[in-house]
């Protein structure tokens, strides 16, 4: 590559370089000991690939479809809060990469641009992700808007009853700026000069009270397909399908929210089971290579979502930063798919992982 940069791994060096200590920590961090955010990454690297060999290679199909929308790539963009820390031109920058790239882009609730800055900017296939508050008016204000916008899914997200305790940001008094999508419906503004503000500003507003009975209320305000974000058990992804959700994003929130739950590829195999074909499955949490995005599609995912990689190229260099970052997992997955024998993303099987539990079977 004519930078020099290799791989994801040195963004994430130089975001550290560009961005300020309370930002690259916000930005990195995950909660309490980050046990979670390190098995989000170490448990892809324990799954062994069984590549095929003498299959026809010569053309190698990267392209899938999620909920009707024909992707380049089984990779998309995760919603991540607040870009504008990271660069000048935030989610605009992001979302242009995202229509060069050919990929769908979650917008986050807490973006530094407004859902419709985002949707005048580029024609990438957008999703919203949604958080609930308290103030129910604002996700009704929100969700309508997103619709008006031209968003084909609504991203909800279900671990976030209160902020996880993420101890780098206390330590930095991490600031809000006003989320733009509440411009004119609600200051952000904290006045605590107490640990994360971001934590009490989240812990103010978010309605914990939210639960299952909700989603009936959810599909009233909108006629989108309503994906629930934060699914890691067997017993959710079957209530998510019992209350009509049109697909699952198996997530720890980047191991943001309540540490010591499991690396998402680790219970990826259960919830596919659980569903059983029945809506796409997609993962995030620790994609950083393209041999990362085979292993998820191996163990049933429809696509990954990548949340960090995404912000480090970013604050690297801006729209450029983020195509790269995007270009880089796709070359590393194409080549993956051509060394593992694998012409197409439906070729990528169960066959050609081997995981913990598939050794432990075998000794029994
Ligand atoms: C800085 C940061 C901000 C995030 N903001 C949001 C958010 O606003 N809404 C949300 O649903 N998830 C949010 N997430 C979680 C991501 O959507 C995603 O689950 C996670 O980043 C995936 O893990 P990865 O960063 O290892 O790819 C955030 C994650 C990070 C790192
Ligand atoms: C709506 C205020 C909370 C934003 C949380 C952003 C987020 O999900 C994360 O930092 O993680």
């Amino acid at each position: 590559m004519a930078d020099g940069i290799v791989n994801m791994n040195e963004f994430q060096v130089l975001a550290r370089q560009a961005l300020p200590k309370m930002y690259y920590e916000f930005y990195a961090g995950g909660a309490e000991d980050e046990h979670t955010l390190k098995k989000n990454v170490q448990e892809f690297q324990r799954i062994i690939l069984l590549p095929r060999v003498l299959v026809d290679v010569s053309s190698i199909a990267l392209s899938t479809n999620i909920l009707g929308y024909t992707i380049s790539a089984p990779i998309m963009i995760a919603p991540t809060a607040m870009h504008k820390l990271a660069h000048p031109e935030g989610e605009l920058a992001t979302a242009r990469a995202a229509a060069a790239c050919n990929t769908i882009m979650t917008l986050s609730f807490s973006a530094s641009c407004s859902v419709e800055e985002v949707a005048a900017s580029c024609d990438a296939v957008r999703f919203f992700q949604l958080y609930v508050y308290r103030r129910r008016d604002i996700a009704v204000n929100l969700v309508q808007r997103a619709e008006k916008s031209g968003y084909k899914a609504i991203v909800l997200t279900a671990d976030t009853p209160r902020l996880g305790r993420r101890e780098a940001d206390i330590k930095n008094k991490l600031i809000v700026p006003q989320l733009k999508n509440l411009e004119g419906l609600m200051s952000t503004e904290v006045v605590s000069d107490k640990g994360s503000k971001l934590e009490a500003y989240a812990n103010e507003t978010m309605d914990p009270s939210l639960c299952w009975r909700d989603i009936a209320w959810l599909k009233s305000i909108t006629n989108l397909p309503i994906l629930i974000k934060g699914i890691l058990t067997r017993e959710d992804a079957i209530k998510a399908m019992e209350v009509g959700a049109a697909g699952i994003i198996v997530s720890n929130h980047g191991a943001r929210q309540l540490d010591y739950t499991p690396a998402t590829i680790s219970v990826l195999e259960e919830v596919v089971q659980a569903v059983g074909r029945r809506v796409p499955v997609l993962l995030d949490g620790g994609v950083r290579r393209g041999t990362d995005v085979f292993k998820a599609l191996a163990l049933g995912a429809q696509a990954v979502l990548v949340g960090r990689p995404v912000i480090y190229g970013l604050a690297a260099k801006g729209e450029e930063g983020v195509r790269k970052v995007m270009q880089m997992l796709k070359d590393e997955l194409e080549l993956t798919m051509a060394l593992a024998g694998c012409p197409s993303v439906k070729d990528i099987s169960r066959s050609h992982v081997r995981t913990d539990r598939d050794r432990l079977q075998s000794m029994l």
